[in-house]
């Protein structure tokens, strides 16, 4: 039996039947199943136990909070009893929501999403920002580092320059992830499976190039292979 690799896979499904089988097929191979927006609002918290079923997998709960730190404080704690191992909020809500959030969920690493692996340069220019995603970044993983949060989502391009930030007990998770010469779709910043855990990645969050294949079990069997061969 060989370790489960270190993939989030985003259990991006319609309904609550379809995530919880492909969570079935995906836990002998991969560490966390993450489950987002779409299943959360569509079926609230029973969703978790249905994920996580017997396989002890961990459950990645990825709802991006992002409001006042008052706000953000008490949905960390209605969500903390359900004990994920990773809860995502959004690190440009400032020091003091990601602050609130770290002291209401003790057990969950607070994962500060520092700027979506979707902007592309050209899109943070539209709104204002100059300058290479990288710098918008690694400003974001300093605050968030400093008001607390344990671990930072960000895309494989630049998790060298976060690590360099942040330094080596921060947990980095990098979706943005696709297979050589794969479609992007609607992801900007993107990088193989290889490049981002060489990149020093510590947990790939990957969605539809498992989730969409014939096969997602054995998707997910030959990401976890392809990693093993470059880091052993
Ligand atoms: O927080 C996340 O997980 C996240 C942050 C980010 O910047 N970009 C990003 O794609 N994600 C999530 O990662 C997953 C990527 O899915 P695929 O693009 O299908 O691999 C989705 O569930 C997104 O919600």
């Amino acid at each position: 039996m060989t370790t489960p690799a270190p993939i989030a896979v985003a259990l991006d499904a319609p309904d609550l039947e379809t995530a919880a089988r492909w969570a079935g097929l995906v836990t002998p191979h991969v560490s966390t199943v993450k489950v987002g927006l779409e299943l959360y609002l569509r079926y609230g918290p029973d969703v978790i136990a249905s994920v996580r079923g017997a396989s002890g997998v961990r459950v990645f709960l990825d709802l991006k909070l992002h409001d006042i730190p008052n706000t953000v404080g008490a949905a960390a704690r209605a969500v903390a009893r359900l004990k994920p191992t990773y809860l995502t909020v959004h690190a440009a809500g400032g020091p003091a929501m990601v602050r609130a959030a770290v002291e209401a969920a003790p057990g969950t690493q607070i994962a500060a999403v520092t700027l979506l692996t979707s902007l592309s340069e050209a899109d943070l220019a539209g709104i204002g920002i100059q300058g290479p995603p990288e710098d918008v970044v690694r400003r974001m993983a300093a605050v968030a580092v400093g008001a607390g949060a344990q671990a930072l989502v960000c895309s494989p391009r630049e998790v060298a320059a976060v690590r360099a930030e942040v330094g080596p007990d921060v947990t980095l998770i990098t979706p943005g992830v696709r297979l050589a010469g794969a479609d992007t779709q609607d992801q900007a910043r993107v990088a193989t499976p290889e490049e981002a855990i060489a990149q020093g990645a510590d947990l790939l969050v990957i969605g539809r190039p498992i989730t969409g294949a014939p096969d997602p079990g054995a998707a997910a069997a030959g990401i976890a292979a392809a990693l093993r061969r470059v880091s052993p």
